[in-house]
């Protein structure tokens, strides 16, 4: 069985677990990868499957993977099963409150089971799965939904969707539980997949994105002149032009965006700590105008870009790895499935791409945040100088 099993994973690594999934039914649209959230290099999301403990309490490792993971200052996302959580509710109480998090899937680990259920009995044990999570003291919310198997069908997807859970799965996954002597194996074949990428987060409500749309309609009537929001891009506006940099992008930038920069060391290392000017603007994709954008860098250290959340298909933002040795082909993809206000906060110097549109409308918020004082030191990504560098102010 080990063999076949690390045939299997060698050769789905190389494909790519997430390419495999979207070839796949529809419903895996709506399914959000790791790459999709936190991956910077070096970085790894971490879940465990069919947890907490499927043989009970009596041969139960909670503690000892709870220790491990301590020892190695690392949080993760426990998919449980309901059943696997009698007799071991202390411990799930427990992770929870050393900020590990509780998702849910399903009551048990049945195999090609659940996509089979009618539709109201999959919902019934949905439901009867989060309220049992829900019960472990400090859990709040569930958020995320694993199917069995990774078995989605359309019709889960709705009901998923209905119950505010969303679906997750891996980019990188590896049979350890099959695997006992080959920890080499395992490691090896998961960091393989870990492609250097982006932090994705939410960042503006519904509310936001649909007033400052209003706002940019407003604006394009009014006949007011309006300029190219960068060298590339020709349809959109500058946010200054709208006056929006003292009440609104200014403080974002200085109180928010700075400080969370600060403390992630892919953007501290090119001075995250102290971009001290920005700029910003909207870019705006339609058929027959700009629909896409080719493969740059930006003029920016750290760069903030923010969906507004009009509805549009395709337009994914591809990343190739940094300027100085970037490939050809696209080691990490960004969909813009999360959602109205959702954004990625990336290395300016990461090489990018937006792909095509191939129907709607795509607004996105962009910041550009610089740092006079790395550029004093690294010079100017664009020209190189080190000297001729205007002071910023935001
Ligand atoms: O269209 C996008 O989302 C990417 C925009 C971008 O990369 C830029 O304006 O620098
Ligand atoms: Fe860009």
């Amino acid at each position: 069985m080990e063999f076949g099993l690390k045939l299997l994973w060698s050769t789905a690594s190389a494909i790519g677990l997430r390419r495999l999934m979207k070839m796949l039914p529809k419903a895996y649209k709506a399914t959000t990868f790791f790459f999709d959230g936190v991956a910077c290099k070096g970085h790894v999301g971490l879940t465990i499957d069919d947890g907490l403990c499927r043989n009970g309490p009596g041969p139960s490792m909670v503690a000892e993977v709870a220790t491990l993971l301590k020892e190695h200052d690392a949080r993760c996302t426990f998919f449980v099963c309901s059943e696997y959580l009698v007799g071991v509710e202390a411990e799930a109480e427990a992770l929870v409150h050393e900020g590990h998090e509780l998702g849910n899937h399903m009551t048990s680990d049945k195999q090609f089971y659940f996509h089979k259920l009618p539709a109201g009995e999959f919902e019934q044990q949905l439901r009867g799965t989060t309220q049992a999570i829900e019960a472990v003291p400090g859990v709040g919310r569930v958020r995320w939904f694993r199917a069995p198997q990774a078995l989605y069908t359309q019709s889960m997807e709705r009901t998923v969707t209905s119950h505010g859970l969303r679906h997750a799965l891996g980019d990188c996954y590896a049979d350890d539980w099959a695997m006992e002597h080959n920890a080499d194996f395992v490691a090896r074949t998961i960091l393989k997949q870990v492609a250097e990428g982006v932090f994705a987060l939410p960042v503006f409500s519904e509310r936001f994105c649909q007033l400052l749309c209003e706002e940019l309609d407003a604006f394009g009537r009014s006949g007011l002149p309006c300029g190219q929001p960068n060298s590339m891009n020709r349809h959109g506006a500058l946010l200054d032009e709208l006056g929006l940099y003292p009440g609104l992008l200014d403080p974002l930038v200085r109180e928010w965006l700075v400080p969370l920069c600060s403390q992630i060391p892919a953007f501290a290392a090119v001075g995250g700590g102290h971009l001290n000017s920005h700029k910003s603007f909207v870019v705006t994709y339609r058929i027959g105008e700009d629909e896409h954008l080719t493969e740059h860098f930006d003029n920016a250290e750290v760069t903030l870009n923010a969906n507004l959340g009009l509805s549009f298909e395709a337009g994914e933002l591809c990343f190739y790895g940094h300027k100085d040795a970037a490939k050809d082909a696209p080691s990490a993809h960004h969909a813009w499935t999360a959602g109205v206000g959702h954004a990625v906060l990336h290395l300016g110097q990461q090489v990018h791409a937006a792909l095509p549109i191939t129907e709607g409308e795509r607004r996105n918020l962009v910041i550009w945040m610089r740092s006079t004082a790395w550029r004093r030191e690294n010079g100017c990504p664009m020209c190189g100088s080190t000297d001729r560098l205007l002071e910023g102010s935001a």
